[in-house]
This record gives structure tokens, sequence and C-alpha cells, in this order.
């Protein structure tokens, strides 16, 4: 029995790593996922300069999820950049991969950082995932949800960054947008890889004691995420895989044990990352989430990922 894999010639212990953004802003935290059981971790989006981010409360635990407006609060390219490249490296004891997240608030600003990245990442140090979905920094719309603004990043970033890059996708929920969508992604061979779900935008969470919303920011609206978007994330995960052949899925959304990791790599994910479930438990979710989802392999004679990976079968 093996949960390793290999994703773009790199090699991973298993699958599982933090949704971009969770657990993953300070040193602290990244060191705390570098020396956990995950097989890698991946970088807070970062903008160039560091960004105090919205006003608290901006993340809340749900009844079935989390809620946030986090406003994408970072210490800033630097920080991560240096983290990357002299840090991690110290830290890194069992040698996991690391992936680094961008979202620029601008094409130039998401390129010149891609731009500033790429040395990193052709020494094997770095990879690159895009973040075209936040939903939560005000007057700045999903680059997701927006066919055009989506193709011409694309096209920049292509341009200076010379090596397989991801991009982190927001949900779509109609079969025209998955496949306008896919169309703009198989037009760059270099997206070697795309993450389904980002956070599903612009949610509203009431507690009904207080009668108020749950986060300050945007009168408490914000992307929703746990178990309420697993459906969703798995039809993204699984329409993308049918849609972009030749490139890799990674599947976030609703992971909070190994059965709903077992969904996403059946549906098509070669990776899994796990975002309001870490928050929630801590690191530990890893361990549990493997052991999970070892017990469920071996209850159905499956002695590797590639035994079950993308074999959803339809009725
Ligand atoms: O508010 C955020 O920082 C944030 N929150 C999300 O749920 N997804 C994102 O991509 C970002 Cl960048």
């Amino acid at each position: 029995m093996s949960l390793a894999t290999t994703f773009l010639g790199v090699n991973f212990a298993n699958p599982f790593m933090n949704a971009a953004g969770v657990m993953c802003q300070t040193e602290n935290e990244l060191t705390s996922l570098a020396q956990s059981s995950s097989g890698s971790l991946i970088t807070k989006s970062c903008t160039s300069a560091f960004r105090e981010g919205n006003p608290e409360p901006r993340y809340s635990k749900a009844p079935l999820g989390s809620i946030n407006s986090m406003g994408l609060p970072n210490l800033g390219f630097d920080f991560y950049f240096n983290y990357a490249k002299n840090t991690f490296p110290s830290v890194n004891v069992s040698n996991k991969p690391i992936f680094f997240s961008i979202s620029g608030l601008s094409l130039e600003e998401s390129t010149s950082m891609a731009q500033s990245l790429c040395p990193l990442a052709t020494e094997g140090q770095v990879i690159l995932e895009l973040n075209l979905s936040c939903p939560n920094v005000p007057g700045k719309p999903q680059i997701g949800y927006d066919m055009e603004d989506m193709d011409r990043y694309l096209n920049a970033v292509s341009s200076v960054y010379s090596m397989p890059f991801g991009v982190k996708m927001p949900p779509y929920f109609d079969f025209a947008h998955f496949d306008s969508a896919a169309a703009v992604l198989n037009k760059y061979d270099k997206v070697a890889f795309v993450t389904c779900i980002n956070s599903v935008g612009n949610g509203l969470v009431i507690d009904i004691d207080s009668e108020q919303t749950l986060i300050r920011p945007k009168a408490g609206f914000g992307g929703i995420g746990g178990s309420y978007v697993l459906p969703t994330a798995l039809a993204n995960v699984n329409a993308f895989y049918t849609r972009c052949p030749g490139k890799k899925i990674i599947g976030c959304g609703g992971v909070t044990s190994g059965s709903e990791a077992f969904m996403h790599i059946l549906a098509g994910a070669s990776l899994v990352q796990i975002g309001t479930q870490l928050q929630e438990e801590g690191v530990g979710v890893f361990d549990r989430i493997l052991s999970e989802l070892r017990t469920l392999m071996e209850k159905k004679g499956y002695t590797t990922l590639s035994d079950f990976h993308g074999k959803l079968k339809t009725l």
C-alpha cells in the first residue's frame, strides 16, 4: 500500500497539502506545515507588497464549513520568496515539495511576481500556483469569471515564466462556463495543472441568536468553504479533468475525511488540498486523513492511487 505519487515529475510521499491561504501566512505556520505529515504545502497567495487585509473578524467557522473575507493579507512577495529559497530547505526534514501562490491586484503585478519567481522554479525549488479566484478584495472581481481577462493573464504570465505552472480556479456552475474556461486553459501548454476549487464566493452566514453576520468585511459576505462546497468541488474537479486531458488536477473543497479525499481522486484529482478542516483541526488532520484513506483503500483492495484515480463510474 502506497500513497506516493508523482506530479510534474516531482515525487510526493502522499497527495495531501494545505489549501493556499490556510495556515501558510507566517514563517511559523509554514514551518509547522513543512514538518507535518502533509505531502507538500503551499504559501499564502501574495501581492508584491505586505498587505494588512480586511478588518476582523474576517474568518469564521460555520455549521457546515467556513466563511472568510480575509482580503489577501500577506507578508509580501519577498518574504515568501526568501522563505522558499532560504528558510524552507533548512526545515524541510522530509524533502517535500513546496508550491508558491501569487495573486497580484493587476496583470502587471502578477506578471512581475511570476518573472521574479521563475529562477527559483527553474532550480526546482517551487511550483507556481497562479491564483485567479480571490473573491474578497473589494472592487476586484474574480479573474476566473472573466474569460478574456483570464486569457490575458495567462498570456502575460506564460510569456515571462518559462516553467510549467498551475492556476487556482473559482467554482463554475454551468457547462457553458466549464467549456469556456477549459478552452482558455487549453490554449496554454505551460498551464500544467488546474486547482479546483477556490471558495464559493460571496456567501452569507447568519447567526440567528445575535441576528448578525459572522464576519465584518463586505457586510458579512465571504468565500464559503468546507462541507457546503463538496459537490461543487467534485464537479469542477471532474469537469476540468475531462476537459483538460493534458493537464493534472488538484482537488480542493470539502475534504474533511479520507472519504472525501477518495472522492476527489476518483473524480480526477492527482493531489488534494485541505482548507477549512485544516484551519479547524490543525496539522493533525493530515495524519488522520492519511490513515482514513489507507483504511478505505485496503477495504476496496486498492494499493496505489492510480488504481482508482480518475475512475469515477457513471450510470
Ligand atoms: O480573502 C482572501 O485572502 C482569500 N480568500 C479565499 O477564500 N480565497 C482566496 O483566494 C483569497 Cl486570496
